[in-house]
């Protein structure tokens, strides 16, 4: 996999994946172009609201990086109290769920918001809430690659044992998928460890290899990503053909790219990049940090309590107006 005349390519490609600990340097003109075309969410919020108008807000958010700040440590990557009341709130006007690369159990328990949709896996787990509004939501349930459980396991162990040889080098088993990180790898160990889990993988053509934010993650070939999840997510919800849904998906990975794309080709609802610099996406507005993702989650849920206030005031009034000079 990692041939020494492309070891060059890997390394850019290793390097590239997360530029978290980068100090915001003054903004170049190829950061200002890219801002013109991806702007801030919480910059045009009316223009994005106002498209939204009629229609029902699904809300689709990836875990790590967009609800939940990059870590060292993929098990200490907890969500804060402000950032769990807020998703809480906006379930409470928007069908939500939680599409992670990470096993569903796992981003459940960052989580613990029973009343949402979570699709872990990177959208090969998919569940509904086990409380809400939906009483059918609890039966939706699809696993697409239980399959691969086994490969997984053994892909796993394998993976493991190899990688052992390079300190800070860490696996972690996601059931339908594995992540290698080398966030804590030093950077001259990057190759050897590409090496590594590029032996392993020749054993296994039906598994395929992908990097994350300074990570490699490896998953069945099967077609199914987290754009395919989140169409399936939307049929579950009654919207399948539906124009009156307007999706609306956070997240700041690779992988996320499958659903800013779904979203394209289907001209509905928009995608939201999250990244402090500019990277090549299909998502259509941009946010910087979690900390904005909260902020617009926010104005999100302001935005809807006034507007459901309006409605309900409309109504009364065409109500009274009924009473006072009926036919
Ligand atoms: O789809 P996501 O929810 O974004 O999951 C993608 C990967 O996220 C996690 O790794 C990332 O976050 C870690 C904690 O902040 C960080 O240490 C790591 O470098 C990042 O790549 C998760 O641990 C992986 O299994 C997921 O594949």
């Amino acid at each position: 996999m990692v041939a020494a005349a492309n070891s060059s390519a890997w390394l850019d490609s290793m390097r590239a994946s997360s530029p978290t600990h980068v100090k915001a340097p003054p903004l170049s003109d190829a950061h200002n172009s890219w801002i013109l075309r991806h702007p801030s969410a919480l910059d045009v919020f009316d223009e994005i609201t106002i498209s939204s108008k009629g229609k029902q807000i699904v809300m689709f958010l990836d875990y790590d990086g967009t609800l939940s700040p990059i870590v060292d440590d993929p098990d200490r990557a907890f969500m804060s109290e402000s950032m769990r009341a807020t998703v809480r709130k906006v379930a409470r006007y928007f069908p939500t769920a939680i599409v992670s690369g990470r096993c569903r159990d796992k981003v459940y328990s960052f989580v613990r918001l029973t009343e949402l949709y979570y699709a872990g896996s990177h959208g090969m787990d998919i569940k509904g809430p086990s409380k809400g509004y939906n009483k059918d939501a609890e039966a939706v349930l699809f696993q697409p690659a239980s399959e691969f459980i086994p490969m997984i396991d053994e892909v796993y162990r394998a993976l493991l044992e190899v990688t052992k040889s390079t300190p800070g080098a860490r696996v972690e088993h996601n059931k339908f998928c594995v992540s290698v990180h080398f966030r804590c790898v030093d950077e001259k160990k990057w190759i050897e460890l590409a090496k590594q889990v590029g032996m392993v993988l020749e054993g296994y053509p039906s598994l395929r290899l992908s990097q994350g934010r300074k990570v490699f993650e490896i998953r069945p070939t099967i077609k199914w990503d987290k754009g395919k999840a989140l169409e399936f997510l939307l049929e579950s919800l009654g919207y399948a053909n539906c124009a009156d849904a307007f999706p609306v998906y956070i997240g700041d990975d690779r992988t996320d790219e499958d659903a800013f794309k779904v979203l394209r080709e289907r001209g509905q609802g928009f995608g939201i990049v999250v990244s402090k610099t500019p990277k090549d996406t299909k998502a259509s507005y941009s946010l910087q940090e979690p900390s904005e993702v909260m902020a617009f989650l926010r104005r999100l849920v302001e935005w809807k309590k006034v507007s459901l206030r309006r409605h309900f005031r409309m109504r009364r009034r065409l109500q009274e107006i009924k009473i006072n000079f009926p036919n």
